[in-house]
This record gives structure tokens, sequence and C-alpha cells, in this order.
């Protein structure tokens, strides 16, 4: 959506699913438009293909599928090719081995709970963990200290982070540098967070084993190694039904009471909608604009009956219900007048 221009009248994005990079949320904030993603919704479908990818491609299993598919033609033969063939394929099991989990959110946590039940070790990296994320996730996944830590000491290391400023090319000749020779590294996250040039090397050299993707393009089917999977993390039936459910709910409440579950550039807020009229506000997030706002609302001679406001950065959001039944022509003055306040960027009577 990065090139797309937005109608004044736009008020809500809602992302089915958990990324968000493939929307302008920087823009979107400054138009007072919310946007909204569906945390958790697809995490399941993510951790099922991250695992089978993880135990298939150590066993060798895409590349021998295909050699198998090659006999084809070969009549009473095949039987024989294979045996004498297969010995190219030999694997690796992952129990005992080290699996490394980079962002401990709702996949992450997933992974890592499941990995440990496959019998591996599991050893955790993620600075900014929530509280909910934590209560969720084994006491037995050791916690790294850094994310160096991470990478000295996994086999495999797969990475749940979103794509990021802070996140954009985390895995690069340096960090590739510190990690045991012939790691695989899974991605179903974002193709930025690798660096290209820098993995096709390491491909070639041999110091990452193996490169499993959730985002090919045309270089990545060129690397020695990689498994390109077309982007099919959260391609499940189940997953698409959760994220759309969930996206058209926070939709739906936003739009008809202002309440606000699950924006990545918005505060969380609610009060109980009673279907009163209520005022609700995006603005700045500085000194005395819930004075300014009750101020305009008592010069109608409205008395408040609820209220909420809320903060995230440099943005607040206020939610007023009016104890008074409102005369629907006083609204668009109310609205208008509001709206003149400085530091207001979009406001809305419901
Ligand atoms: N391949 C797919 O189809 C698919 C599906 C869903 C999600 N995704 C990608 O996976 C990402 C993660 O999804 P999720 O649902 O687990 O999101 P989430 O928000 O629940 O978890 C992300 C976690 O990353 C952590 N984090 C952020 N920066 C970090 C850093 N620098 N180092 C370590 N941890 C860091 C956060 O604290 C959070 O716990 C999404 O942002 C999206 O890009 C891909
Ligand atoms: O839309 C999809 O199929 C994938 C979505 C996924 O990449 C996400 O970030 O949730």
């Amino acid at each position: 959506m990065h090139s797309l221009e937005f109608g004044s009248n736009l008020k809500a994005i809602a992302r089915a699913g958990a990324g968000v990079n493939n929307i302008p949320v920087d823009k979107c904030t400054e138009q007072g438009i919310v946007v909204f993603n569906t945390p958790g919704a697809n995490a399941n479908a993510v951790k099922e293909l991250v695992l089978t990818t993880l135990m298939a491609s150590s066993r060798n299993l895409f590349a021998g599928v295909e050699w198998a598919k090659s006999l084809k033609g070969e009549g009473d033969q095949v039987p024989k090719l294979v045996e004498a063939g297969k010995k190219q394929f030999v694997g690796k099991e992952i129990k005992g081995k080290t699996l490394g989990v980079i962002g401990l959110g709702a996949i992450g946590a997933l992974v890592a709970n499941d990995a440990l039940d496959l019998d591996m070790d599991v050893i955790g990296f993620d600075p900014f963990i929530s509280v909910n994320t934590a209560w969720n996730l084994s006491r037995n996944v050791q916690r790294a200290m850094s994310i160096e830590e991470l990478f000295a000491n996994s086999d495999f290391i797969t990475v749940h982070v979103p794509l990021t400023a802070d996140t954009k090319g985390m895995f690069n000749k340096q960090t590739f540098s510190i990690m045991k020779d012939g790691v695989h590294i899974v991605n179903f996250s974002r193709d930025g967070l690798v660096n290209e040039e820098d993995i096709t090397a390491a491909l070639e050299s041999g110091k990452v084993g193996k490169y499993i993707t959730d985002f090919p393009n045309e270089n990545v089917l060129k690397m020695k190694n990689a498994v390109p999977i077309p982007h099919l993390g959260a391609s499940t039936q189940e997953s698409e039904e959760n994220c759309a459910i969930m996206a058209a709910r926070q939709v739906k409440e936003f739009m008809e009471t202002g309440n606000i579950k699950n924006s990545v550039n918005f505060p969380n807020a609610a009060i109980p909608y009673t279907g009163k009229k209520r005022v609700a506000a995006f603005h700045k997030n500085v000194p005395n604009m819930v004075g300014q706002i009750t101020s305009a609302i008592s010069d109608y001679e409205l008395n408040i009956a609820d209220m909420v406001n809320r903060s995230r950065g440099d943005y607040a959001y206020t939610m007023i219900d009016i104890e008074n039944k409102v005369n629907g022509d006083v609204i668009p003055g109310l609205k208008e007048k509001i709206s003149q306040i400085e530091g207001i960027v979009s406001i809305r009577v419901i």
C-alpha cells in the first residue's frame, strides 16, 4: 500500500495477518488512520510449517523427493537406483540439537515450546518480550542474554521478529561469522531480515548449511542449499479464517463504537458502548488536549458521562461519552469546534 494515496474519509486499515510492513504506518498515523493487525491469529499455521520444514530440510527431504522423481522412466531399475543413490541424502536428526529462536512473540513462543517436545534444546532471545508471551513460554526455554550468545550456540536458528529499521539485515556477514559451521537458518518472517549477498556467500562456503525461506525471489532461487517455500506460512484455511474474522471484528467495533483493540499505531482504548453519543478524537500527545476537548463539549452545555484517554508515543486517543440526549443539529458544530483545536488529527462523533 506504500504507493497509494488515501482519501480523507479513510478511517481504518486492517491487516489480516501479523506483518504490517506493506502498510505505510507512519503516514496513516499522521492522517489519523487506525491500522490494525491480527496478532496470533495465524501463529499456529506458521509454527507448524516452521517445524515441518526444519525437520524436512534436516533430512534433505526436499532434494531427496526431487531426485526420486527424476528416476521416472527407469522402469524396474528404480528400486535398485533408490537404494544405491539414497546415501547422498543422509540427514541429521533434530533431537538433541540446539534451536535458537529469535523473537518470542505469538509464533516464536509456540515454536520454542513445541521444539522442546521434539527433544531439542531451545535457546530464545527477545529483549522486548511481552508479559503475556512470557507466561506462555516453557521455563525450559533458555534465555540468551544477547543475540550473539544465541548465534554462537545454535545448530538451527529460526527468526520471528517484525521487519523494522532495527531488524533489517540482522543476518549478515558479521553475524554469520559468529554462528556454528553448517547452521540451518529458517526465515518465515521477512526477506529483508537477511542480507542476500552475504547469505549467498555463506551458503556457497558451507558456513550456512541450509537457508529455509518463505520469501523466494530470483536471487534466492539461485542460492545453493536454499529451500524456497512460496510464502505458505499462514496459508491454511484455519489461519485465513481466524485472521479474517479477527480483522473484521476489530474494524466493526472501531467503526461502531470507537473502541480500539490490536492497533499497531493507535493506543488500545475501550469503554463499554451504551449507545450514548461518543466523541472520539485522535490527537497529538501534548498537554491540555483533554481539557480543550471537554471545554468544547461544555460550550454546548453537554455533560460528560464517561471518558478514556490513552497515549502512544507522540499521539493520544480520547473518547468521551455524553450524558444528555444530543440533538443531531449540534453535531457538525461540535465536530468543527473540536477539529479546530491545535493538535487534533481526526475526530468522530459516533
Ligand atoms: N510467513 C508468514 O506467512 C508469516 C505469518 C505471520 C507472521 N509472519 C512474520 O512473522 C513476524 C512475527 O510474527 P508474530 O505473530 O510472532 O509477531 P509478534 O508481534 O507476536 O512477535 C514478534 C516478537 O519479536 C520481538 N522482537 C522485536 N524486535 C526484536 C529484536 N530486535 N530481537 C528479538 N526479538 C524482537 C517482539 O518483542 C515480539 O515478541 C511478523 O512480524 C511477520 O513479519 C510471517
Ligand atoms: O497474507 C499472508 O498469506 C501471509 C501473512 C503473513 O506474512 C503475516 O505477516 O501475517
